[in-house]
């Protein structure tokens, strides 16, 4: 199986080539002010419009209104819009009803808990994320989640692990938790929102090495 790799919080068209050249296969636009990766909708339209096919792109928003869910539906045209505060199941359920788009749901994983909890997801998100709890910001904190708890846990919808992954870690990472997509944002920055080539790099390499030795076991 290849794994999926979704880099987020990406404001510039180089480092959507980057995405692209090392083989990631979704881009994260993050949508929400107090984020150091935020993109206007204006911005995220034509980073969207430069976006290679081979590209999904993943529009990030926080608790956004109706009125701003649906500005920035028809702004971005995302693939995928990524819920990443508290919204609830009905609120997914109703974004599908009127926009052609996948939705996908960010859960902060502190316990076994929090799995039990996203079972409400089941049958409505078309992914879940499950994503270290959320600090100063709602994700994008570079903080890892126990993976622990994710092992032989029995996932009923597609679903990815993100939090404080980076090339050193996201080999022992997948070898963990088996997760069919990471998501990786300030692993692969040499500051807030400044996305690195080399590590962007090097961060596809490492998903590249597990996948390869997964194939040949
Ligand atoms: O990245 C942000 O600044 C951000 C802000 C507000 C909501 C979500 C945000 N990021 C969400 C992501 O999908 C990140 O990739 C995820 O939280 C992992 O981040 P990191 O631990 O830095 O790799």
């Amino acid at each position: 199986m290849t794994t999926l790799i979704k880099i987020c919080g990406l404001s510039t068209e180089a480092a959507i080539d980057a995405a692209a050249a090392n083989g990631a296969s979704h881009i994260g636009l993050v949508h929400f002010e107090k984020s150091p990766r935020h993109v206007t909708l204006d911005q995220a339209a034509k980073l969207r419009a430069r976006t290679p096919t081979s590209l999904k792109v993943v529009l990030l928003l926080v608790n956004a209104s109706p009125v701003l869910t649906e500005q920035a539906y028809k702004a971005v045209r995302p693939d995928v819009i990524q819920f990443h505060g508290s919204e609830k199941p009905e609120w997914l359920t109703m974004v599908k009803k009127h926009m052609k788009v996948e939705v996908w749901k960010a859960l902060g994983l502190r316990s076994a808990e929090t799995l039990a909890n996203a079972r409400r997801f089941d049958g409505i998100a078309d992914r879940l994320i499950f994503d270290a709890p959320a600090q100063a910001l709602p994700g994008g904190n570079g903080t890892r989640v126990d993976w622990s708890l994710l092992a032989g846990h029995r996932h009923l919808v597609p679903w990815g692990l993100a939090g404080g992954l980076d090339a050193d870690n996201v080999e022992e990472a997948l070898a963990a938790t088996h997760a069919p997509l990471v998501d990786v944002s300030s692993g692969v920055e040499s500051a807030p929102g400044l996305k690195d080539m080399d590590k962007m790099a090097r961060f596809c390499q490492a998903v590249a090495n597990h996948d390869q030795r997964s194939h040949q076991a």
